[in-house]
Formats: C-alpha cells, structure tokens, sequence
C-alpha cells in the first residue's frame, strides 16, 4: 500500500492514461498492434508526470528517489515509475484484463496451481545456506515493492465476504478486486469453508513520456540497488530517520543499537516490551530475519559515519550522511555482485552478462540502457526466493551449542521483538549461516502457502497462489514464451516434465502454452553451479547486468561518467568488503565471534568453516582512504 501523497497522484495519473487507452481503443483510434508494442501515436495522454529537475553540475550523491541518474532519461529507475517488460504483455484486451487461457477459456485458479502443484517438503540445499535466502529478500526490498490499490483513506480493499467465504458480488466489488478463487475439494482451505482469496490488483503507474497504452506497474522502490529500503527513498522518510551527527536513527535498548522503533501499526505483537521497527521501506518487519540484516546495515551506516567524523572533523553532519550512504551503497553492491550473484547464477553465466567486479573501475556504463525493473523479474524469477525460504528457524545456543529454539516462521512475520532478547542477533545470525537454505524446485513452504500472515487465525494466505495471481495481474506471458525468448524449444507435452508434475501440470492446465511464469521456472532443473534453471537464470541474469550498465552511480564507474566516483585507493578497499565482514563489524559480539568466510555457503562445509572476526580471511576496508586531503 502507498501510503506517499505523490504517489498517490502518479498513480491516478497512469489510472487516468489507462482510461484514455480504453477510450482510444474503444473508438478503433489504436490497433492492437500498436497497444503491444507500444507503438502509439498517441503521447498525449491525459496526465504528465512532472519531470524532475536535476541539479546541473550532477550531484556527486544518488537522489533519494533515484531520479536524474541518467542524463537524457532521468526518470529512468527512479521511485513510482512503472516496471518495463521483456515481452510485451498479455492482458486478454490488450490494455489490462488479465491472461485467459490460449484457447480462450479461463485459467485455473491460482490457488488450484498452487493446491495441486506447489507442495510442502523439506529439500535443504547441499551448499547455500539461509543467509543466501535472507539477503536475497533484501535485495527484492531493495528493488522492487508492487503497491497495490487502496480505497480512498488507504485502507485495504476486500475482494470477499467478510469470512470468504465467497466473492463479493461484481456490483460490490471494487474495479481493482481480482479476488482467487479456491474450491470446496481444496486440501486446506476446504476444511475453512474458504472459497475466496482476497486479491487486489497492483496500482498503475504513468508513462513519463505522457504516452497511452498498456498498464503498466508501478515501483515503490527505486530500482537500483542502493539501499532505498534502508535510508527512504522520499525527502521525508529519508528526513524521518535521520539522526544528528550524520547517523541514522536508532532504538538504543541497554547499549544494544536496533533500528528505531515505529509509531506505525505494522506489527502484531502489542504487548508491553514488544518492538516494531522502521525502515526506509516500511516493509523491515515482515520476517525477523530480515530485521537482522537492517539492523546490521543500519549500524554499518552509523560506524562508518562516526568513522568519518574523526577522520575529516571539519565536514559537516550533511557531509557525513552522505558520504556514510554513498560508502554503504557501494559496499552492498559489492557484495551483491561479487559475492551473491555467482553463488546465485553460476560463474559461467555472472561471466557471459559481465557481472563480475573489474580489477578497477569498469566501463560498463550505457547510457542507452534503461535499468528499470521487469516484471517478469519482480512477479516471477525474483521469487524463486519463496521456494528457497525454510519453514523453520533454527536459533543456536552458541554458549552451550546446543539450539536454543526453533521457531515456525509465521510466529515472526510482523513479530521481531525477539531482536530485544540480548543475545538473539548474535543466534540468530550464526543460525542463518550453519541452516541450509532450501533448494528451488515447486516445494514451498506451508509457513508461505498456508499460513502466512496468520495472525492468531488457524489460516493464513498463500503466497504462491499470490505469486501466480500477480504474474497474470501484471500481464506476465506464459512460461513457454519466455523460453522462446531465450532460444530454447517451447514445451509441447506436459510429458517433457517429470512424470509426477507432468501429471499435476495436466489436472489443472489445458495446455502446455499456459502454464504461468513463476510455476515453469520452479519446474526446471537448476542450472550446473547454479540455484535455478536456464529460463529463471536468463531473466535475472538480465535484470542484474541492467541495474550496473545502467546505473551511472554504479560503485565501480569511474570518474569519466560517475560523479560520485571513488578514487582508486578507495574503490580497492571497499571491493575488500564481504558480507562477512559487514557481519563482523556490526554483530552484538556477545555470542558470535567468528563468521564463515563465505557468508552465504553452509559454515559446516569444508573450507568455509568460521574463523574469528580479526582473521585476514575476512579482510576489513580502511576507512583512513576516506580522509579528505
Ligand atoms: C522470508 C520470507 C518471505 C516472505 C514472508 C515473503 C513475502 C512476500 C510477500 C507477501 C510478497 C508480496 C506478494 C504480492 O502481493 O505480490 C512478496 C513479494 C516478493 N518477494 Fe517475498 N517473501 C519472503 C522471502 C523472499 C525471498 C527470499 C525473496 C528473493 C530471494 C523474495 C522475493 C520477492 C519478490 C521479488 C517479490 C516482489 C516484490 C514486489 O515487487 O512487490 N521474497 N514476498
Ligand atoms: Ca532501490
């Protein structure tokens, strides 16, 4: 939900434009073709976002909301501007009704894909372990937020009787509802007497070249990967979590620092001594671990801005922020690229797209390419994450050595009061990197599929029924066109699965040309040294090369086209940094003293076994390159 007035405005703008499309089209003033393609005439759209005004010379600092990045475009991945595409979409009308079958009929439900399809079932990864999973979560946070319609006072919008048990009828719905459907013989929500999903679609957002056509999705992030969920991506947040000094906000419980508490009623727990965080997101509750990393990132901030300080004491606090956040960016990024995405795709293909950090600046900055997210990215190959997530925590006594709990995720979605237990960070942490993470394949978590969000209700949602459902809301293609787009063979049989889920695909699919994204790519075998399969590795491949060539404030740019370049000196020791090492620096120290070198491999592999936090195996940057001379 937005809850930001300018998006609010930007959002009936692109609802405005979609009118006008209807309209145009109603009238046979736009040909299908034209919609497609968005090769329309027609750039005189109802509504014009207002261009950004860039400073001129080029600030040395991103933006918050990641505008004036590139110098011809400069709405180009910036917050509330839409997600672009690889395929053009498909919407049953060209403009916005979601897919139907390629015969015409209706889709399954996307709850009986997910009923019959995605199951529960624990397959731990031989290598990669649930850090892998957590940071992975993070990014997507960094990147990507669908916002989805709310009613006037942005209150959230029901598709359903008040129980669900079944759809509102059509005169009541809200044009936005796209509620799922789930039948009486369902495994779960049968015994429930649940028949309806509350589903509402995702808000719109407006061509910026005032063009009309398709919908188009809106993204509450900035699409560069630059720690906007941590720091705000609007004047105002940013400004809400801003301390003195140059810091960031902190809740400072007993000497322990935690990102500030919130005044926001996002958390369930309401009991004397519980903690629901802020986060320049909003979104830094919805698992405990997840919490962890913000609260490591935001510690990270405020060690290397009071690093700074005693290195250049006559920079101003304003200085130190920005120079802390433009560090801290460039160390995430690093790490992303370095460190998370050959362990994610295989150094084969993190070598074809050219994702792998250079010995010293990298020249891999175009100014013709367009960094915004895909919606094939956000709606499906990005949330191969849900598969990987495990449905339980397991939290060590590193004291004793024996496990101190284990924890049902559901119990902290929205719940991180746990971070207040004095020990707990340190657990938790060591916890995520000895726990294997999940393998991809269609077994998901019933923690996601059924009981998500719970609350203190016997059911949840299911995430994987959401996962299809906005696929299809966003005009996603069918799993078969994007294996026609990377130059494999379209699947002509649900025999070419295995035999069980060629069985599953055929009770709930008419054809093998229907099968939605998310599902297909679940379905395929992992790529050699990869955790996902050839068509799920080319769309995130994709997207991972787009937001380095096209982020001109990429850490590794040079000076000749970023204005915030670091010199070399700096640049080698902030390519030192490892996730480990942001670990190290950041820890509560009261358990953990030692970190697997990797930090996203299983610690009980050989040769990632932890070593203590001053080991040179874990290099440390030398912050003394950031004085000022
Ligand atoms: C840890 C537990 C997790 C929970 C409870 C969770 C929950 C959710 C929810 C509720 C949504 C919004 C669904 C919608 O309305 O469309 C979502 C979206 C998403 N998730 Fe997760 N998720 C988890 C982990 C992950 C992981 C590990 C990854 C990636 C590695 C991931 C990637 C994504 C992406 C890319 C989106 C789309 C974001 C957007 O554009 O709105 N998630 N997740
Ligand atoms: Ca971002």
């Amino acid at each position: 939900m937005t809850t930001d007035r300018r998006a609010e405005k930007l959002a009936h703008g692109g609802l405005l434009n979609l009118f006008a499309a209807q309209e145009l089209k109603a009238r046979q003033a736009l040909s299908d073709d034209e919609l497609a393609l968005g090769l329309t005439e027609h750039t005189d759209g109802p509504f014009c976002p207002p261009a950004p005004s860039c400073p001129n010379p080029p600030s040395r600092y991103r933006s918050f909301g990641g505008e004036c990045n590139n110098l011809q475009s400069s709405t180009w991945g910036a917050v509330h501007t839409g997600f672009e595409r690889l395929l053009p979409p498909d919407y049953s009308d060209g403009i916005w009704k979601m897919r139907v079958s390629s015969s015409g009929s209706p889709l399954p439900s996307a709850r009986a894909v997910s009923n019959i399809l995605v199951l529960d079932g624990s397959h731990p990864s031989a290598t990669h372990n649930l850090m892998f999973m957590q940071f992975g979560q993070f990014i997507a946070h960094d990147t990507s937020a669908g916002t989805v319609f709310t009613v006037g006072n942005g209150s959230a919008l029901s598709c359903c009787t008040p129980h669900g048990e079944e759809f509102l009828p059509p005169e009541s719905q809200h044009w936005a509802c796209a509620p799922i459907a789930s039948g009486p013989e369902d495994n779960f929500y049968g015994q429930f007497r649940l028949q309806c999903l509350n589903f509402v679609r995702a808000q719109l957002a407006p061509a910026s070249d005032c063009s009309v056509g398709y919908a188009k999705q809106m993204n509450g992030a900035t699409h560069f990967p630059d720690l906007s969920h941590l720091y705000g991506s609007s004047e105002e947040k940013v400004g809400l979590l801003r301390a003195p000094g140059g810091l960031l906000k902190v809740f400072q419980d007993y000497g322990r620092e935690l990102p500030p508490l919130t005044e926001r009623e996002e958390c369930l727990t309401v009991k004397e001594g519980a903690a629901c965080f802020e986060s320049g997101d909003s979104h830094g509750n919805q698992i405990i671990s997840l919490t962890v990393l913000h609260t490591l990132w935001t510690r990270e901030h405020n060690r290397i801005a009071r690093a700074l300080s005693r290195l250049n004491p006559e920079w101003d606090e304003e200085k130190i922020y920005l120079e802390a956040r433009r560090i801290a960016q460039a160390e995430f990024q690093h790490i992303l690229y370095s460190e998370w995405l050959p362990l994610l795709l295989g150094s084969q293909l993190v070598q074809t797209f050219g994702l792998y950090p250079s010995p010293g600046y990298c020249s891999s900055y175009e100014r013709q390419v367009n960094p915004s997210l895909t919606a094939e990215f956000s709606t499906a190959a990005m949330r191969f994450g849900h598969s990987v997530v495990d449905g339980k925590l397991t939290i060590p006594n590193l004291k004793s050595g024996n496990v101190y709990e284990t924890i049902f995720i559901p119990e902290v979605m929205f719940q991180p009061s746990r971070l207040r237990v004095r020990p707990f960070l340190d657990r938790m942490i060591a916890g995520l990197s000895w726990q294997p993470m999940q393998t991809v394949d269609p077994f998901v978590t019933e923690g996601l599929t059924r009981y998500l969000f719970h609350g203190g209700n016997p059911f949840g949602i299911d995430l994987a029924a959401i996962n299809i459902q906005r696929g299809r809301d966003y005009g996603v293609r069918a799993y078969n066109q994007y294996r026609r787009l990377i130059g494999l063979e379209p699947l002509t049989s649900f025999d070419q699965f295995s035999p069980n889920a060629a069985q599953r695909l055929a009770s709930v699919y008419e054809s093998p040309e229907d099968i939605d994204l998310w599902v297909g790519g679940l379905l395929e075998e992992p790529m050699d040294g990869a955790v996902v399969g050839i068509t799920f590795a080319h769309i995130l491949a994709d997207q991972f090369s787009r937001i380095k060539r096209g982020d001109r404030y990429f850490y590794e740019n040079g000076p000749d086209v970023n204005p915030g370049a670091f010199t070399p000196g700096q640049l080698a020791e902030i390519k030192k940094v490892t996730l480990s090492r942001i670990i190290c620096d950041n820890k509560d120290g009261i358990e953990l003293f030692a970190q697997p070198p990797n930090a996203f491999v299983r610690a009980d592999l050989p040769g990632n076994e932890p070593v203590p936090c001053d080991s040179l195996i874990i290099p440390a940057i030398d912050l003394s390159r950031f004085k000022e001379i």
